[in-house]
């Protein structure tokens, strides 16, 4: 069976075809539009939660179509739109060819270099990730946008500066010691949009809450171009560039607002 990509003959728009539920009701990424946004109280009369660990020797590897890393501590969210408590399974990123894309939501129509995505599984209510994929309050994932600014983000440098170890498809490291996830969220988390989607790779499971942040975190030009020599597959393969799903229709989903 072909493998789902980015490419002309596996990308997107042909994952339909091993994947039926691209074509449902609770896809991702959206285009955000923050005037259709409905302000919901209820968001902060519970504020959104962060509690993450350090992280002794955190695995970052190269599955060939992104960069990701595993995350073994006790990472947990809870609170704002999610009911019971969330925890942190792994993160990785979405990047473009050049700045002006790369993004998988969209704000206003407008596409930003990158995304960051927290991946977290409902813990309060399954016993593993692999049990919560397919439900639909079985995962939460934070959407973080990236953009350009002339200083490096000192987060993302201790794996912008490694990136060359996993340069090819399945090679992985082990990151410094005590790496707390908790360096790549923006300043202001209390700022952020919320609605029900779903994976924005196959297999596309209609389970995730996502909350994406209106504040977005700033990397230099230098590390977008250590993500962008990554490569897909071994020494000579092509770069892992524009990984990102273009958005679909909100539908008859409502978007809601922590913030005015
Ligand atoms: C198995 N995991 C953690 C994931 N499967 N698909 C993921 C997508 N890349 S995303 N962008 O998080 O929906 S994350
Ligand atoms: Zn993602």
């Amino acid at each position: 069976m072909a493998t789902w990509g980015y490419g002309n003959d596996n990308g997107p728009a042909t994952w339909v075809k091993s994947f039926p539920v691209a074509a449902g009701t609770r896809q991702s990424p959206i285009d955000i539009v923050p005037t259709a946004a409905k302000c919901d109280t209820k968001l902060t009369e519970n504020p959104l939660t962060v509690n993450y660990s350090p992280e002794p020797a955190m695995e970052l590897c190269n599955p060939g179509l992104s960069v990701k890393a595993n995350i073994k501590s006790k990472s947990v969210i809870k609170g704002g739109p999610l009911e019971g408590e969330y925890k942190l399974e792994q993160f990785h990123l979405h990047w473009g060819s050049a700045d002006k894309q790369g993004s998988e939501h969209t704000l206003n129509g407008k596409m930003f270099p990158a995304e960051l995505h927290l991946v977290h599984y409902n813990a309060t209510k399954y016993s593993s990730f692999g049990e919560a994929v397919d439900k639909p309050d079985g995962l939460a994932v934070f959407g973080i946008f990236l953009k350009i600014s002339d200083k490096p983000h000192q987060g993302l440098k201790s794996l912008t500066d490694v990136l060359s170890e996993v340069q090819y498809k399945d090679k992985s490291i082990n990151i410094k010691q005590e790496y707390n996830p908790v360096c790549l969220l923006p300043d202001n988390i209390n700022k952020y949009w919320t609605y029900l989607g779903s994976l924005t790779t196959p297999p596309l499971c209609e389970s995730v809450t996502w909350i994406v942040f209106e504040e977005p975190i700033e990397v230099s030009e230098d590390q977008m171009k250590a993500f962008r020599a990554l490569c897909c597959g071994e020494c000579g393969s092509a770069p892992i560039v524009d990984n990102y799903r273009p958005p679909l229709p909100l539908g008859n989903r409502q978007l809601r607002a922590s913030f005015q």
